[in-house]
């Protein structure tokens, strides 16, 4: 029996956790959280019984607290509560699927504890990637990506000498906007740009899918979780996200993974790595695609993807700081108070202004994310 703490369980990610979960019967439940939704973490508590539970939200912590008063499951709030759920003393594997850089701390906290991570967060990578890879050999715990790309990079790694990769090649869909330019998408709504076209998920990461800012963090996320230069990172655009991503060895040889787009898919596989287990989600049929395309992507019409690249080249404070202006930036655009290219504006303008820290510390990266927002909410809002 393994036991289970989700961070972020009423997400698009930590939902499709709990129904793999639901399938498995060597799971068991031992932590949940959530930011606000009390509705839906009480009824997963009731369902799956963890020890304890966490609600970010000071005030809706309290309601819940109320509400479960005489039960065995234990409620605590804040920062403090996500990392008593990352440290819950019988978890041995934290799925860490909250959406933004409140999901790095509990995850080191989860690694200074020796829990096995299933990483779904990837602003944890983007932001202090070179840290927490650090933290995870330190303690010799693993870190088993979720993100499909990573997860499909570290299957197409499985068995093959690491000396012997040429390079990664990510695979994007090119989100909802991929073929138009600068005056087609200069004006578009949030409604549109939330319409992925082949993957349905959280608000913020369907927005940096169609700034392709997602593809950037990504490419960061890469980086550090396989422990490879930057130049061999590449990105191609698949417009029918059916290869997850791929790798190119010495000899010329690619090897790619292939599903369907379910994230329960990869979830399941960090969850019961090294084994596979046998599940009810439908099957690839090649033959029905019919066409697998590839292109390459428009760093112009998408300039988040070479800020991003960008960010990393430097290095230091600055993909923390790249993360901080995108995340600000995406929750203005989703608030209606920006536009779609004011994001790439606002992620730019941040970055020139950064003095970056290079060997940068824990407390120096806390801080340059702070000052990002600082410096948007000064300069843009006034
Ligand atoms: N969705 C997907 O298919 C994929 C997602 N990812 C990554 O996984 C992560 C999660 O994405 P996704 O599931 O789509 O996101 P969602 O927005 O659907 O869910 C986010 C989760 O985090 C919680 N949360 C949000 N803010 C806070 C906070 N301040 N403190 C504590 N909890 C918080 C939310 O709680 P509440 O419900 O109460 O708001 C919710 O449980 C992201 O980093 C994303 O990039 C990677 C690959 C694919
Ligand atoms: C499902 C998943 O892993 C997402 O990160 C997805 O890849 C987003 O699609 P884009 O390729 O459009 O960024
Ligand atoms: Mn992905």
């Amino acid at each position: 029996m393994k036991y289970i703490s989700i961070l972020g369980s009423t997400g698009s990610i930590g939902r499709q956790a709990l129904d793999v979960i639901r399938n498995n019967q060597n799971y068991k439940v031992v932590g949940l959280s959530a930011n606000n939704n009390i509705e839906l973490l009480e009824e997963q508590a009731q369902e799956f019984k963890p020890n304890i539970i966490a609600v970010y939200n000071e005030e809706k912590a309290k309601i819940l607290k109320h509400r479960l008063d005489g039960s065995d499951i234990e409620v605590v709030s804040g920062l403090e509560g996500l990392n008593r759920v990352a440290t819950e003393s019988s978890a041995n594997i934290v799925l860490t699927s909250v959406v933004g850089m409140i999901g790095l701390i509990p995850t080191l906290k989860a690694i200074e504890h020796g829990k096995s991570i299933a990483l779904a967060n990837k602003e944890t990578l983007v932001t202090a990637g070179k840290l927490v890879m650090n933290a995870a050999k330190d303690k010799g715990i693993s870190i088993i990506p979720v993100d499909s790309e990573h997860s499909a990079i570290f299957q197409c790694l499985n068995t093959e000498n690491e000396k012997e990769i040429s390079k990664i090649i990510l695979t994007a869909s090119g989100g909802p906007f991929r073929g138009m330019n600068y005056d087609e998408i200069k004006d578009v709504t949030v409604k549109d740009a939330l319409k992925h076209p082949n993957w349905s998920m959280g608000k913020k990461i369907t927005i940096d899918s169609a700034t392709m800012m997602n593809k950037g963090l990504e490419v960061i996320e890469a980086k550090w979780l396989f422990n490879i230069d930057i130049e061999k990172i590449d990105v191609v655009v698949h417009p029918q996200s059916i290869v997850h991503s791929m790798v190119e060895y010495v000899d010329g040889s690619i090897i790619a993974q292939l599903g369907i787009t379910d994230m329960r898919i990869p979830i399941q596989y960090a969850l019961t790595y090294p084994r596979r287990t046998s599940n009810n989600l439908e099957k690839l049929n090649l033959s029905r695609i019919g066409t697998l395309t590839f292109e390459k992507p428009n760093y112009k019409t998408f300039p988040c993807l070479a800020l991003a690249y960008e960010a990393i080249k430097i290095g230091g404070t600055m993909p923390a700081v790249l993360n901080a202006a995108n995340e600000v930036a995406v929750d203005m655009f989703l608030k209606e108070k920006i536009k779609f290219y004011d994001i790439p504006r606002i992620i730019e303008h941040t970055m020139e202004k950064h003095s970056i820290i290079k060997e940068a510390t824990m407390d120096d990266i806390l801080n340059s994310d702070k000052w990002a927002r600082k410096i948007i909410s000064k300069d843009f809002k006034g």
